[in-house]
């Protein structure tokens, strides 16, 4: 299993991933994501669900209209491993 990120890491880990934030009630990182409609939000959903299928690591996401909010955390583990943080750094690059 993933081990957990101590507080360090988790600041180190976060640094480059703009927009994500750490959720310290739920061990969990967060973004928002806008687009310009359903249809785009839904497109990068399909493209996030391939992804982490792939990965065999999932977010907790929700979504209305055009907006999708995703939370990650390893819930294995108990929170934040490099597994949310490989998953945080291949969805910011589907969102481009
Ligand atoms: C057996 C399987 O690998 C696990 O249940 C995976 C699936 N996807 C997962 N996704 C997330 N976010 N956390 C997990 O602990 C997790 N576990």
């Amino acid at each position: 299993m993933a081990s957990l990120l101590d507080d360090a890491a988790r600041e180190v880990a976060l640094a480059p991933l703009s927009g994500w934030t750490y959720d310290g009630a739920a061990k969990a990182i967060r973004r928002q994501f806008r687009f310009k409609d359903f249809s785009e939000a839904f497109a990068f959903m399909t493209r996030v669900a391939l992804a982490a299928e792939k990965a065999g690591h999932h977010p907790d996401w929700s979504n209305g209209y055009n907006r999708v909010e995703i939370a990650l955390s390893t819930h294995d583990a108990g929170g934040l491993t490099e597994r949310d943080i490989a998953l945080a750094t291949a969805i910011d690059a589907i969102a481009l």
